[in-house]
């Protein structure tokens, strides 16, 4: 296998094997396969065995200060740290295996199946040693997209970008709540003073702020006659484009957009309550005892710990294999060969008769700073009003009420992602009884547990990563990237995944009274620094948002419903219910 070369599966090729010479190309050809390679073979052990005696040097270079993994097919090895690599999931730029302790599948005869592998490293004099096996960790892998750095480079801009940013002490008592989740539970619902036309335009009118006009483009006068642009009106607006640049200007303290205006509103008279008749519910978690021996030093507590390892081209052809026995992918799958190099990570996926994991991205925690001024929906909203049918997220929140506090807004989101992890771990005696102290223990880590801490971090990061909008040039350094690398962290920030574990047996039953969050833990993956050369394809996002009326449009169709509406569009409702 040459340097440059990435292995790619096409199950539909009709050569078995097609090497090609790749090297210096900038498009390198791929090796393309469609049976499974015949396993490698490795007679000699390449480690030391009992006695302490090294009896074999290995036929690949040896790792130093990381660790390496190689395929194996002798039975002596696989016995004393063979490991499984099977295939877990994907996103759309890594792949990710489980490691799982090797097994006989034949007692009589040593069969390995095609993804035993073995892990070595070497101490300094560069003896090479057998690992034990890892088997608590994942194995990612990048699969070399245009706009995806190496292993290497995410681990870099992980240590270098996105720790320091956590290393900031979490509050030792009950969280001092955001403007956006200072909410008084137990008032009742007051009635907000109508928007004074002095403090703001009316919906849609000219004022000096607008953020939301690109181009030659003002918002109209009317909130409710925006609809989603026709093709026709979409070409339009490029044309007018092309005449000026997107303008971002920003409000003053007085000039705030409507959408936040209304917001405030709605913060502060309705409690921040979407449902004004219900009182809290005898349920509803009280905040968690942040300085309890549980609580975490600071935001690092939530980043998960990276190692590199490196593969043998062997173990990567093999990879590949697993990921064609697998039927993972209808189209080409392609693992760079020149990286060989993969991240190892804790393990966060479920684990039956212990935790159960659900996965969410909190997204845009803030709404956007381009965002029209009469915005109707936040960013995230936004951009999933603007999704087909058949894109839509089958499970959904806004981020800003997830970021809110409501427990009752919180809990049937999490109902819905706890059910649907519990169905899919086959534990369904969870769906008894126990689901409901479950989904509360769940709610109350975001509602008033770390959770809500930490999406409180975030959302601060975003915002100050985040000070001019995506069109913003003034932070860029002359003639190299077009995009500053702090929006490219904050970009990062929005699109991170909280992986969030419940404890669901043992001592999960006699909960602590203070602690209605009890067993709830949660880490961060996906923090690989985004590259600036997506930048365009965020404006172009943005400028779609914008010019097609989805921030803005008010259309029945694009409508959710209850938990699953946007907080902005809640507040602008109570708003005009109560000012009409
Ligand atoms: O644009 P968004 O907000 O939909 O985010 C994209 C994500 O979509 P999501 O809404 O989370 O399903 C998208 O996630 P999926 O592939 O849909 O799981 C990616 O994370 C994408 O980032 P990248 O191209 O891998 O660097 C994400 O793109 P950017 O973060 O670069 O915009
Ligand atoms: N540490 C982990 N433990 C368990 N499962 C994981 C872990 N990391 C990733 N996964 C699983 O692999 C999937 C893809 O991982 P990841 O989000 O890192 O890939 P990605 O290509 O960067 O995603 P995206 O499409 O968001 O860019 C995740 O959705 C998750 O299901």
């Amino acid at each position: 296998m040459l340097l440059g070369e990435s292995v790619a599966v096409e199950k539909m090729q009709d050569a078995p094997i097609i090497p090609d010479d790749g090297i210096g190309l900038e498009n390198p050809p791929t090796l393309r396969i469609q049976n499974l390679p015949p396993p490698p073979t490795y007679l000699k052990p390449s480690f030391r065995d009992n006695n302490g005696t090294e009896d074999h040097v290995p036929d690949m270079e040896k790792p130093r200060n990381t660790i390496c993994f190689r395929p194996t097919a002798s039975h002596l090895e696989a016995t004393q740290g063979g490991v499984f690599l099977d295939y877990l999931a994907e996103g759309a730029a890594n792949i990710v295996f489980k490691i799982r302790p090797w097994t006989y599948l034949n007692h009589d005869r040593f069969t390995p199946k095609l993804n035993t592998f073995v892990c070595c490293s070497a101490d300094d004099l560069g003896h090479i040693y057998l690992t034990p096996c890892i088997t608590d960790k994942v194995l990612r892998i990048s699969k070399g997209n245009v706009n995806t750095g190496t292993c290497e480079e995410i681990i870099d801009s992980f240590e270098k970008t996105i720790k320091p940013l956590f290393h900031k002490p979490l509050p030792i008592s009950a969280p001092s709540m955001s403007s956006a989740s200072s909410l008084n539970l137990t008032s009742p619902i007051r009635t907000p003073e109508k928007i004074s036309p002095s403090a703001s335009p009316a919906p849609g009118s000219a004022s000096k702020y607008d953020g939301g006009r690109i181009g030659k483009q003002q918002v109209t006068s009317n909130p409710k006659q925006h609809q989603p642009h026709t093709e026709q009106h979409a070409q339009e607006q490029e044309d007018s484009q092309t005449e000026s640049k997107p303008i971002q200007t920003h409000p003053s303290e007085n000039e705030l957009p409507l959408w936040e205006i209304v917001l405030n509103h709605f913060e502060k008279y309705a409690g921040g309550r979407l449902y004004s008749e219900r009182s809290p519910r005898p349920h509803d978690a009280p905040a968690s005892d942040l300085s309890s021996p549980h609580s975490c030093a600071t935001y690092a507590e939530f980043l998960m710990s990276y190692q590199t390892v490196s593969l043998s081209s062997d173990a990567v052809f093999l990879l590949v294999a697993e990921l064609v026995n697998k039927g993972v992918r209808k189209d080409t799958v392609r693992i760079p060969m020149h990286q060989q190099t993969g991240i190892l990570l804790p393990n966060m996926s479920s684990k039956p008769g212990h935790h159960i994991t659900i996965e969410i991205k909190p997204k845009w925690l803030a709404q956007s700073r381009d965002a029209p001024k009469d915005a109707y929906r936040c960013r995230t909203c936004a951009l999933e009003a603007s999704r087909s049918a058949r894109d839509k997220k089958p499970v959904y929140i806004c981020p800003l009420h997830l970021l809110s506090g409501d427990a009752d807004i919180i809990r049937p989101y999490l109902h819905k992602k706890l059910v649907r992890a519990i169905m899919r771990m086959g534990e369904n005696e969870l769906l008894g009884p126990q689901l409901s102290a479950i989904v509360n223990r769940t709610t109350a880590y975001f509602a008033s547990g770390q959770g809500h801490l930490l999406l409180n971090h975030l959302r601060d990061v975003q915002q100050q990563l985040d000070t001019r909008g995506i069109f913003d040039m003034s932070d860029v350094r002359h003639g190299r990237l077009d995009v500053s690398d702090k929006l490219c962290t904050a970009m990062t920030l929005r699109d991170t995944s909280m992986y969030i574990q419940v404890k669901v047996h043992g001592e999960y039953d006699s909960v602590p009274q203070d602690q209605p969050d009890y067993g709830v833990h949660c880490k961060l993956g996906d923090l690989d620094v985004k590259n600036p050369g997506k930048a365009a394809s965020w404006r172009e996002k943005e400028t779609n948002l914008i010019t097609k009326g989805w921030y803005t449009s008010r259309s029945e169709g694009l409508e959710r419903r209850d938990h699953e509406q946007c907080r902005i569009s809640a507040a602008w409702k109570l708003y005009e219910e109560h000012c009409p």
